[in-house]
């Protein structure tokens, strides 16, 4: 059975407002069913770069942490802010040499310290999945960049564009075929699947509770279409759902039917 582990860390965003994430987390919690999930105790402090390019780098490695205690098999991980796929593909059951990982994002997330407009580190969480940036937060080995699926990118700065070499990139248009995630995950030779979904990859008009909105981004009936042909092919390792940082619990609730529908296709 799926335990959901929910981990309210905010310290990854470059948002002024981060700490609606935390709001977001409780959100998404309290329609989880209560015996199958688990709200770590992230602290809310903002912890210290330690002298390197990465902010709140200490907050980061304490909620390393905790995940890594708290980490079983088909764990859906419910952020917080997106590096928190980081933590749980480092503590993952089984190691990640079979794995490929999708990676759901209106942005790419591809920076190192060195290009980071912000020092956020979920500015950074992709690349550090494949191995690369921060020593102290790097996932050790990096995923290969054939076994890495991005979709619904659409935000990018100028130092993350050639940074995606070898990525294999699904648009949002590329998701009208329901096949074309699946086919693209069998194609990378992986056996099992992590998706990663940064819930500003949906259409602002979807929802409205994300810190940087990007426009014409997905419908939440076709990514969770995707998801669901991708699982009949490509068993699911587990699955993380971010970045919902709402305004106020009435902006919660508006947003939670799209929010649910991400949590029933990977659940
Ligand atoms: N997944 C996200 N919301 N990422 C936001 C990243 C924004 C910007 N590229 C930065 O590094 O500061």
């Amino acid at each position: 059975m799926v335990r959901f582990l929910v981990v309210p860390q905010w310290q990854g965003s470059p948002a002024p407002r981060a700490m609606l994430l935390v709001d977001g987390a409780s959100a998404i919690a309290g329609d989880l069913p209560r015996a199958a999930t688990t709200v770590l105790d992230v602290p809310v402090e903002a912890g210290e770069s330690l002298g390197t390019g990465v902010r709140r780098l200490s907050a980061l490695l304490r909620t390393r942490e905790l995940v890594d205690a708290s980490m079983t098999a088909d764990t859906v991980i419910i952020g917080g802010d997106c590096s928190v796929t980081v933590a749980a593909l480092a503590a993952l059951p089984g190691g990640t040499d079979d794995l490929a990982v999708v990676w759901c994002d209106a942005h790419a997330d591809m920076h190192t310290p060195d290009t980071s407009p912000s020092g956020a580190f979920s500015g950074m969480a992709l690349r550090a999945v494949l191995g690369e940036g921060e020593p102290q937060l790097t996932l050790t080995p990096g995923i290969a960049r054939d076994r890495v699926v991005t979709v619904g990118m659409r935000n990018l700065d100028d130092a993350e564009v050639t940074a995606l070499d070898g990525l294999t990139q699904l648009s949002v248009e590329d998701l009208d075929s329901p096949d074309a995630l699946a086919d693209a995950v069998e194609a990378t030779g992986a056996r099992r699947v992590w998706v990663h979904i940064d819930v500003d990859v949906l259409d602002p008009a979807e929802i409205a509770g994300v810190s940087s909105p990007a426009p014409f981004g997905l419908a939440p009936a076709a990514l969770s279409a995707a998801i669901r042909a991708l699982r009949s092919r490509v068993p699911l390792a587990g699955a993380t759902i971010a970045g919902f940082a709402p305004r106020s619990p009435a902006d919660a609730v508006d947003d939670l039917g799209a929010l649910l529908r991400l949590v029933g296709a990977v659940a």
